[in-house]
């Protein structure tokens, strides 16, 4: 499903990826972890084509990226769902409408059925009472499920989510999570970028150690958090280095 090797990225002098490889398949669980500063958040905004590159390959659903052909990243945009910390939800649009806005735009649904598809998406992240709210009536937890909703209206073959719940009150995190949780049991394919390690360790099948912009460890979480190989995934994880 996404396939990279050898990816680097610079702002500038400062060489944030320094080579990274990572391979994610179908249906699988990704969490990615590691210090702030890490790349942890560049590395999926390429993956989305909101970065570009400078060398490596980045293949997402057979596609090799291409910052130079608009018409493949439209297409990658439309394949690759993806969450933010702020929800970046459109304040002047109602719940429903901002689910609705971008297959009426970019698919060009019919707004009947973008509507009905919204409806049903509301009602599957537990919001379906909300449809005619305006976003600054609802929590940071319940718009963060909109932004859910509105980013699994485009059908996308997977989901990146950065860091979903460091912005909200931690009464309201475990709302937000039950729901990415339940997308995972229904088999999306699904990266994360997260600082929840207890959600990592349950809902992932794979985790992801990142340090100075490269992968420095992967494996089954059973394996990274129970049998961190390295100094630095042991120190990241709180652990004596001994
Ligand atoms: N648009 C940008 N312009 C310049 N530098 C940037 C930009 N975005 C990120 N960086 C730099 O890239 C480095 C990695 O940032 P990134 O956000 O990917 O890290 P991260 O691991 O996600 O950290 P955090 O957990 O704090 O979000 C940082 O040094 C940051 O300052």
């Amino acid at each position: 499903m996404v396939d990279i090797a050898g990816l680097r990225k610079s702002f500038g002098n400062n060489e944030v990826l320094k080579g990274v490889d990572l391979q994610v398949n179908r249906g699988e669980v990704v969490a990615i972890i590691g210090k702030s500063g890490s790349g942890k958040s560049t590395l999926l905004r390429c993956i989305n084509g909101l970065e570009s590159f400078q060398e490596g390959q980045l293949t997402v659903h057979g596609q090799a990226l291409q910052a130079s052909d608009p018409q493949a990243m439209r297409e990658l945009r439309k394949n690759v769902g993806m969450i933010f910390q702020n929800f970046n939800l459109f304040p002047h649009l109602s719940v429903g409408r901002n689910v609705m806005l971008a297959p009426s735009l970019v698919m060009n649904q019919p707004k009947a059925v973008a509507r009905a598809n919204a409806e049903r998406l509301l009602q599957r992240v537990g919001l379906a009472e909300k449809f005619d709210a305006m976003p600054d009536q609802l929590s940071g937890g319940q718009q963060q499920r909109v932004a859910i909703a509105r980013a699994l209206a485009m059908d996308p073959e997977i989901l990146l989510c950065d860091e979903v719940t460091s912005a909200l009150d931690p009464e309201l995190v475990g709302e937000v999570l039950s729901v990415v949780e339940g997308l995972a049991e229904q088999g999306m394919t699904l990266m994360m970028v997260t600082h929840e390690m207890s959600f990592a360790r349950k809902v992932s099948d794979k985790v992801v150690f990142m340090h100075q912009g490269k992968v420095h460890e992967v494996g089954a979480p059973e394996q990274l958090f129970g049998h961190p190989q390295t100094p630095e995934l042991r120190q990241f994880l709180g652990l004596s280095t001994h």
